[in-house]
């Protein structure tokens, strides 16, 4: 089969984006492999169909394959942009919001003038079921009481880095965002968990962007074990479905630094559901305010959200790299 499409980035996390709107294009897992790998293939973090409306109200379908596995997944927020940019330049769409359907949700693309994307991800949650992560036998670390026991690195952390916050008078009741006004139950389900990554305790706050995340707090994302762990953590026994791993350095109330190993796609230079929950995360245990600049290797991110059922916003750059055909 003849395929064609467009290698796109949005902050260098990068895409083969079809095009499968006027006729069904399927690909299997071997195929949409081949079309990941970068010494085989064209080479891409994750494969993004666009297909038709799915639903009324929705303008297009937005399907998901992670590049290094062949999975499909249920969000990516970086192809969310490059989708929007897509559909825009190759005039599918003129509208100025244009809404598009995952596998796990509806979301709002708005483009901006300046060429970047604003999307509207939805409301995170910290619920540990919505990964899911299985926190059986296991007590959410008491932050109140700084670093726990076993820590390795007590710089590192999220009990240390509250610890320090309180500290320096930042306490957390006086966090910028109103966790309290708009909270719903299950937004109360924010909680540091202890998780045992080859002997050695690591803390972890649990997100979930419609697709999964496990946010640690590094001392500096340079030298964080991102290579090492990252691995053992995607595949830890307590996700059964796997996770992203995020490092986050929290640099400034306003200002983030972020490395994410991606279920099947590995580091990769930015990730837009990462930044989206590193910052809530963040936000959440009273350490950042409500809008962030999220530093990846790849280029900038900014999230804001308002807390509780509020959504999260994401904004950044969607770039098209160059239009091919392969023979798949
Ligand atoms: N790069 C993405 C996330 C892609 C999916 C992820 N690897 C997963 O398996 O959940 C982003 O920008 O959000």
């Amino acid at each position: 089969m003849r395929l064609r499409f467009t290698k796109m980035h949005g902050a260098g996390n990068d895409f083969v984006v079809v095009d499968a709107t006027r006729a069904n294009v399927g690909l299997d897992r071997t195929q949409l492999r081949a079309l990941g790998d970068r010494r085989y293939g064209i080479g891409a973090d994750q494969i993004l169909l666009i297909e038709p409306s799915p639903a009324s109200g929705v303008d297009f379908g937005y399907r998901i394959f992670n590049g290094g596995s062949g999975d499909e997944v249920e969000q990516c927020g970086n192809g969310a942009r490059c989708v929007a940019r897509y559909v825009l330049d190759h005039g599918l769409t003129d509208r100025g919001v244009i809404r598009v359907q995952t596998m796990s949700s509806v979301i709002d693309l708005h483009a901006l003038p300046d060429g970047r994307v604003r999307v509207d991800m939805g409301a995170p949650s910290f619920e540990p079921a919505r990964l899911p992560f299985d926190a059986s036998g296991l007590l959410p670390v008491d932050v109140a009481s700084g670093p726990g026991a076993g820590l390795a690195d007590v710089r590192a952390g999220w009990s240390a880095a509250m610890a320090a916050a309180a500290a320096r008078g930042n306490r957390i009741a006086a966090s910028a965002v109103d966790f309290t006004a708009s909270a719903t139950p299950a937004d109360d389900a924010f909680a540091i968990w202890p998780l045992n990554v080859q002997g050695r305790i690591v803390e972890i706050a649990t997100v979930s962007m419609g697709n999964p995340h496990a946010v640690q707090v590094v001392a500096d994302v340079d030298t964080a074990p991102v290579a090492s762990q990252g691995p053992v953590i995607e595949a830890h026994a307590r996700f059964p479905r796997h996770v992203n791993a995020g490092f986050v350095q929290i640099v400034e109330r306003g200002r983030i630094r972020l490395r994410v190993y991606e279920r099947g796609a590995g580091e990769t230079l930015a990730c837009g559901t990462g930044a989206c929950a590193a910052a809530v995360a963040g936000m959440r245990a009273g350490l950042l305010d409500p809008r962030v600049d999220v530093e990846a290797r790849g280029g900038l991110l900014t999230i804001e959200w308002a807390g509780g059922n509020a959504p999260v916003w994401m904004t950044g750059d969607a770039t098209r790299v160059f239009d091919g055909e392969i023979d798949i």
